[in-house]
């Protein structure tokens, strides 16, 4: 089965979804936006209750954009996981199902067994979330959106229950649509992902070549690319581009020169390059390559170390994460690992 989205254009007032197509097969796609990117909207379109000014909404190759919402068999979860109150648990998971569907199954998947007399309103957020998605699944439905499934859930609660609805729903076999804001989330329960940024999707793939390989700053940068610098490329080198042998691209930022591993065509002279705060290494090493002296600004602890600001001569400011002992006022010396460093060539691409 494959949803497949194409030339879809949605206006809400002043905000615009498209134009957008999208192609989403059976498994898990996340779309990961920052808030009022239009994900929402993006699924009540799939869903039917939002109906766009132009293009198709298909599922197995039918269209289905002209159906009303609940003749296109497509189950929605919405982030408030709403119950119906007066209905027990088991009493709201048959509302709705179709003859013969198989509850038994889905509450042992779920496991929601010992659910099923309670009254909904007596339920954790968590428990909740799991009915919702229970009485959706019975409709069998042939794709599934979820919005933000485990919004205001507990961190810990939350952190289960993405890995549970890894295994649930890429069982399904069927196309699901899983909205979310939240990286960390789109990366454990996703195969696939799409980024929404203003209405339009900026990249789309397997979910590790996205995070590896983000196609543009703006991506980068929500995807946790914090340090973004432009640069003048100064030097194009072949070469295997390893420590031992220095191809790729040499990149001056504010008098300063870092060697990227990745190759820029030639005509390209602008460019930003990124990296990742965990990209950045306290270098103890004389011989490691980009060794930056910094002075460090500010350091914010948390719980997998610390976050630090630094302010290098030339670059301005960066953005690094260590477990080492470290201080505000303290001189010390980076190498970035030229692997690390992103390249992103286009013009309109500057840093966001
Ligand atoms: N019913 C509506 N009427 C008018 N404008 C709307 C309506 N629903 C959403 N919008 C606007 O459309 C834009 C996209 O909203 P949408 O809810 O799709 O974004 P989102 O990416 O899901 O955001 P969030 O993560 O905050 O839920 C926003 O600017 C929002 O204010």
């Amino acid at each position: 089965m494959s949803l497949a989205l194409a030339g879809i254009e949605a206006t809400r007032r002043d905000f615009s979804l498209g134009p957008l197509s999208l192609s989403v097969e059976d498994g898990v796609t996340a779309v990961l936006g920052p808030s009022g990117a239009g994900k929402s909207t993006l699924l009540e379109v799939i869903a039917g209750f939002e109906t766009p000014e132009s293009g198709t909404v298909s599922l197995a190759g039918t269209r289905i954009d002209g159906l009303p919402p609940e003749e296109r068999n497509v189950g929605m979860v919405f982030q408030d996981a709403a119950l119906f109150p007066h209905l027990s648990v088991a009493g709201n998971l048959r509302y709705g199902a179709p003859e013969g569907a198989d509850i038994e199954r889905t509450v042992r998947t779920l496991g929601i067994g010992d659910l099923l007399d309670r009254d909904p309103t007596t339920l954790s957020g968590g428990e909740r979330r799991r009915v919702a998605l229970a009485r959706t699944l019975v409709t069998d439905p042939d794709a599934l959106v979820l919005d933000e499934p485990l919004s205001s859930l507990d961190a810990p609660i939350r952190r289960r229950l993405r890995l549970d609805l890894r295994d649930i729903l890429s069982g399904l076999d069927v196309p699901v649509v899983y909205v979310t804001h939240d990286q960390e989330e789109a990366a454990v329960v996703a195969d696939r992902v799409a980024v929404l940024f203003d209405g339009t999707i900026r990249q789309a793939g397997p979910v590790g070549t996205v995070f590896d390989d983000p196609a543009t700053p703006t991506v980068a940068r929500f995807l946790g690319v914090e340090n973004l610098l432009e640069g003048t490329v100064r030097e194009r080198r072949d070469g295997e581009a390893t420590t031992a042998d220095v191809g790729g691209t040499t990149v001056e930022i504010g008098g300063t020169t870092l060697r990227v591993a990745d190759r820029v065509e030639t005509g390209i002279e602008q460019v930003v390059v990124g990296f990742r705060p965990t990209a950045i290494e306290f270098a103890n090493g004389a011989n490691a390559e980009n060794t930056l002296d910094v002075e460090v600004e500010r350091v914010v602890p948390g719980r997998d170390g610390a976050t630090v600001v630094l302010a290098a001569d030339g670059l301005g400011r960066l953005t690094a994460r260590t477990a080492e002992q470290i201080a505000t006022g303290d001189r010390r010396s980076i190498a970035i690992d030229p692997t690390a460093l992103h390249i992103f060539p286009d013009e309109p691409n500057r840093c966001p």
